[in-house]
């Protein structure tokens, strides 16, 4: 058995990145740049209205002005100002030729085809967009790294891309083992229980943008283990099993793995709930033997499984090894909790304004206090005893 620390490191030192791949900009929400962007043209392309009024040259604002057309945003026109002249423009329009300075419709006065600007404070260059104010042609618009979101897409547009270099995002194979599972919706017969782990698992996957997600079915038998697992290797990036990862006679997890030429890197970590969980690798693809306790696989999937996807699709960030996964706090423990020495805990439970609470119903074949929980408090491997008041580490659930 390993500890918690020394899993996580054997993760992040495995998991290898994605391969980058092209995809157009209305399927990029999610992913992360793999490649710097540097911006084709200026944009805006022209010098352009911000309000709608009048386009002037500034130098003549204190004349009585003529306005002597109109540019709309689109219009195809273009005007070339002479003294004296001012042209009805509108946000958006291209500047007239010659004009600098666009005045707010509601600061002028315009009697008998005259047009006479009240604005006191109108300074040389107002309400004009410069060109290229957002990119300018060559420059760096957006680094590799970024995550692609809604702005960053929305900034792509703008800017006229259509397609971008992202890392992929794995598609995940999840194996549900377990002879005794039923899905839910059925009258349960003697010994069966309602199989819960692919559902939680399936939204914790699109809850992390994964979205390529194929579940299979295993009798807890060798060679059937064996069997799906290897289909499920052949059509995924990562594969998660649920079950059979202990050391019972039915569970099968870990020697299917060896017969499927997975290279293990752990089995059996130092915590509670999940202590059986199993990683191995073949090739680049990454095997996560989930205990079937319905918690032990969603605090595994948390701890471990999250942070390692996190790497593959470079959703913490490229160059850097900070290791992903939930986001991590300091609080303040509502009420004394003792433990054993010898396991790390994670304990479901419920943080508000700086203070946390475990909450009831710890064991886990229960998933009623993870359904109210907003976080995970970790507790180390050899402390034992927890005063209220202590400070302790938590690990906020994404909601
Ligand atoms: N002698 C020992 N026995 C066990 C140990 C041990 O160290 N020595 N570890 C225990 C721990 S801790 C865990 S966790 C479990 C993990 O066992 P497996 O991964 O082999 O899981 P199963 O035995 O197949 O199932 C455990 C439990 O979970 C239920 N289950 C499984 N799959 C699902 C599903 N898809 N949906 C809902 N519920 C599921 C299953 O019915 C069992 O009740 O091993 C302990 N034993
Ligand atoms: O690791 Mo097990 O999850 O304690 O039941």
């Amino acid at each position: 058995m390993i500890a918690v620390s020394k899993a996580r490191l054997l993760i992040q030192e495995n998991i290898k990145m994605m391969p980058v791949q092209v995809v157009s900009l209305a399927e990029a929400a999610g992913y992360t740049l793999a490649m710097d962007i540097y911006a084709k043209m200026d944009i805006p392309a022209f010098e352009q209205s911000s309000m709608d009024g009048y386009a002037i040259r500034y130098e003549d604002r204190n004349l009585n002005l003529i306005p002597v057309g109109e540019m709309q945003a689109g219009g195809q026109t273009q005007y070339s100002l002479l003294p004296g002249q001012a042209i009805r423009i509108f946000t958006g329009a291209p500047l007239p030729e010659n004009a600098d300075t666009v005045v707010m419709q509601e600061k002028v006065e315009l009697a008998d085809g005259i047009l006479k600007i009240l604005d006191k404070q109108l300074i040389s260059g107002m309400n004009v967009r410069p060109k290229g104010a957002e990119t300018k042609t060559g420059e760096l618009a957006i680094q590799k790294g970024c995550r692609l979101t809604p702005a960053a897409i929305g900034f792509l547009a703008g800017i006229g891309e259509t397609e971008v270099p992202v890392y992929g995002i794995p598609s995940v194979g999840v194996v549900i083992t377990g002879k005794e599972l039923l899905q839910p919706g059925k009258e349960l017969a003697f010994g069966q229980v309602y199989e819960s782990n692919s559902y939680a698992l399936t939204a914790a996957l699109r809850q992390a943008q994964i979205t390529k997600i194929k579940l299979y079915t295993a009798d807890d038998q060798l060679d059937e283990v064996r069997l799906v697992m290897e289909q499920a290797l052949q059509n995924n990036d990562v594969v998660l099993l649920t079950g059979g990862v202990s050391v019972g006679d039915y569970d099968f997890v870990v020697k299917a793995a060896e017969l499927n030429k997975v290279t293990q890197v752990f089995h059996k970590i130092k915590q509670k709930p999940g202590k059986p969980l199993y990683f191995g690798l073949k090739g680049q693809q990454a095997v996560f033997g989930l205990p079937g306790n319905p918690s032990s696989v969603l605090s595994c999937f948390y701890q471990y499984v999250l942070p390692a996807l996190q790497k593959m699709y470079a959703h913490v960030g490229v160059e850097k090894t900070q290791p992903g996964g939930l986001q991590i706090r300091e609080a303040v423990l509502t009420h004394e909790y003792k433990k054993a020495a010898g396991l790390t805990h994670f304990l479901k439970a419920y943080f508000e304004n700086g203070n946390v609470t475990p909450l009831n119903a710890q064991e886990s074949f229960r998933m009623s206090s993870f359904a109210q929980a907003n976080c995970m408090i970790e507790l180390a491997e050899e402390e034992t005893g927890f005063p209220a008041g202590t400070k302790v580490k938590i690990h906020i659930l994404p909601e």
